[in-house]
């Protein structure tokens, strides 16, 4: 039976002798709760139901009233420190909350055929969103030769993320990778699927917990969806998330974590002519003369306009609507992207 120790920052929400837990499983309207004697099913109240317009979601810290042995309900939920979002499945700009409470996202890709470093700075932005720390994991680096080529890469593409190297087959990375997990703190896995997120959460566990793609093959079942979030505490104390529902990219959000992921074409910007700058044809872009003297490759500056588009489309929508937006971007005069 899974319990968890409630940290400062939550504890801190306390009133008088309510019981703090932190929801480890979400299906439906289903809750696992874990808190600091046991673990408990639960259902949120009928209050909560009527009054709350948002569920609990995985990594909550709830208030809940245990009424048997392995029974509790939930009352409220406590004000959360980070939040892993996606866009809402067939809206435009939707924002569904996936996870809460997240330390670090860990961005995972596979070697060879996953790789893709556009992508790979788009959930970098995901992370970075949601407040949490971004790293980012390759996998199936048993497939390539020259791994650290690849790490090469994304360390130049993508500065001031940590990026691990790693293997699930034949074990290369993995203990360099481990001590990266602290005790206490919370990892998210996020990646296209396939990538082998699956396959290294039941490494870390040290059973084969989660079913993966090839046993899902084998078994002849195919792929299937799991439906429900779950978070699985590991022996040295730190708590790995799986997420189903995080495979696809998306972007949206605030300007903050474009200059964020992009730390160093905004430090170069400090030193444009102009203050607004956007590093196109303006004289004096300190952006453009790196360009030119082989200190930033133009498809980074690419890819930055190429979010920065989708950011103000983005937030134009959330201005004006979806409909509206639409006709502002596909009036004649408007820039296509
Ligand atoms: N060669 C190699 N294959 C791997 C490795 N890790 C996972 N795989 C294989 O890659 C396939 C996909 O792995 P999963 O763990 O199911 O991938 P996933 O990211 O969880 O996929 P979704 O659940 O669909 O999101 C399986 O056939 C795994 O056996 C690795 O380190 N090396
Ligand atoms: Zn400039």
């Amino acid at each position: 039976m899974e319990k968890t120790t409630v940290p400062e920052y939550v504890k801190s929400q306390r009133v008088s002798e309510e019981k703090i837990g932190r929801i480890a499983r979400v299906n439906g309207e289903s809750f696992v709760i874990w808190d600091e004697q046991k673990s408990y099913f639960s259902q949120v109240s009928g209050k909560f139901r009527y009054e709350s317009n948002e569920w609990p979601i995985i990594g909550d810290w709830v208030v809940h009233k245990p009424h048997s042995n392995d029974q509790a309900i939930i009352h409220k939920v406590l004000n959360r420190k980070t939040v892993l979002y996606r866009k809402e499945p067939g809206t435009l700009h939707q924002k569904q909350m996936i996870a809460a409470n997240i330390d670090s996202v860990f961005i995972v890709t596979a070697l060879k055929n996953d790789f893709n470093l556009q992508r790979l700075e788009r959930y970098v932005m995901q992370a970075y969103e949601s407040g949490a720390k971004p790293i980012i994991i390759c996998t199936k680096s048993d497939l390539v030769e020259n791994y650290d080529e690849y790490r090469a890469e994304i360390e130049n593409y993508i500065p001031a993320v940590p990026v691990y190297v790693i293997s699930s087959f034949d074990g290369n990375g993995m203990e360099d990778f481990m001590s990266e997990l602290k005790s206490g703190e919370t990892y998210a896995l996020i990646g296209s699927s396939g990538v082998g997120k699956s396959t290294l959460i039941n490494q870390l566990l040290g059973q084969d917990v989660l079913l993966t793609n090839q046993v899902r093959e084998q078994d002849g079942k195919g792929r299937h969806t799991t439906t429900h979030r779950e978070m699985f505490l590991l022996h040295n104390g730190s708590i790995v998330m799986d997420t189903p529902g995080m495979r696809e990219i998306q972007v949206w959000g605030e300007s903050e974590s474009l200059d964020l992921s992009f730390s160093d074409i905004d430090q170069l910007a400090e030193d444009c002519k102009f203050r607004d700058c956007e590093h196109n044809e303006e004289p004096g872009c300190a952006v453009q003369a790196a360009i030119s003297n082989g200190g930033m490759t133009i498809d980074r500056l690419k890819s930055y306009h190429k979010l920065t588009r989708e950011l103000e489309r983005l937030e134009l929508k959330e201005k004006y609507g979806a409909h509206r937006t639409n006709r502002i971007l596909h009036s004649p005069n408007s820039k296509k992207f």
